[in-house]
């Protein structure tokens, strides 16, 4: 399965957005996160936004950290959002609700915090394009990559390969050259890195690193 590399813009210069999401157009997605303050103690910013950013040059990987996305996240497919990932903790009916992005012509992906078992989602796997694992408790960037979620990682792996599905894992958190390798080991494909690339003077460059260190450590080359 090929490996993805999606920015999370989260601590770029907002001033600058335009050019901000420019500089990394050799990455496969722009990761939107998008957080109401009720699901995490923060608060990003609304669909306006986001809009924005589908206007840009890169497909837009939309986040939703909010409590009701059975309400909220349709919109965000109708806006145009490649993929919509929403969190299994928050929904009233994920089902549903990834039928819905569907119809509405977006990828629909399913998102766990840390502490939150894979099990219940083994049989639901079929209906989504792609689970989340976050890999740090979500609300902030710059935090360190929590090692013990790299089990669930494979675990997810195991299944969606014991029931010859494509579906793509994505992790989320603390993504760096220092922890890319162990998360797709482990059988992740899809990859959110926020300061990994903004803090890099050579977004590209970094951009490209994180690639071919994933590729690398899954046997691709
Ligand atoms: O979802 C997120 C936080 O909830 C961010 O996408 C994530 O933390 C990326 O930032 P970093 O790579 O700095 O950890």
């Amino acid at each position: 399965m090929e490996n993805r590399i999606h920015p999370s813009i989260l601590n770029c210069d907002i001033s600058a957005l335009g050019s901000e999401v420019a500089s990394i157009s050799s990455a496969d997605a722009v990761h939107v996160d998008v957080m109401d303050n009720h699901f995490v103690p923060n608060l990003s910013w609304g669909l306006p936004v986001v809009e924005s950013v589908v206007a840009g040059p890169l497909p837009v990987d939309a986040h939703l950290m909010m409590m009701d996305p059975d309400r909220w996240a349709p919109a965000y497919a109708e806006a145009g959002c490649a993929s919509v990932t929403f969190h299994l903790e928050a929904a009233h009916a994920p089902v549903r609700l990834a039928r819905e992005l569907h119809r509405l012509g977006a990828r629909a992906c399913l998102a766990l915090k840390p502490a939150t078992d894979i099990a219940p989602v083994i049989d639901l796997l079929s209906e989504f394009d792609m689970i989340l694992i976050m890999t740090v408790e979500p609300g902030f960037g710059g935090q360190p990559f929590l090692d013990n979620q790299l089990a669930k990682i494979a675990r997810t792996r195991r299944a969606i390969s014991e029931a010859n599905l494509d579906v793509a894992i994505q992790v989320d958190g603390g993504i760096s050259r220092e922890t890319i390798e162990r998360a797709s080991e482990a059988g992740a494909n899809v990859f959110v890195a926020g300061s990994a690339i903004f803090r890099s003077p050579d977004r590209a460059g970094e951009i490209a690193a994180l690639r071919s260190l994933a590729d690398h450590a899954c046997g691709i080359r």
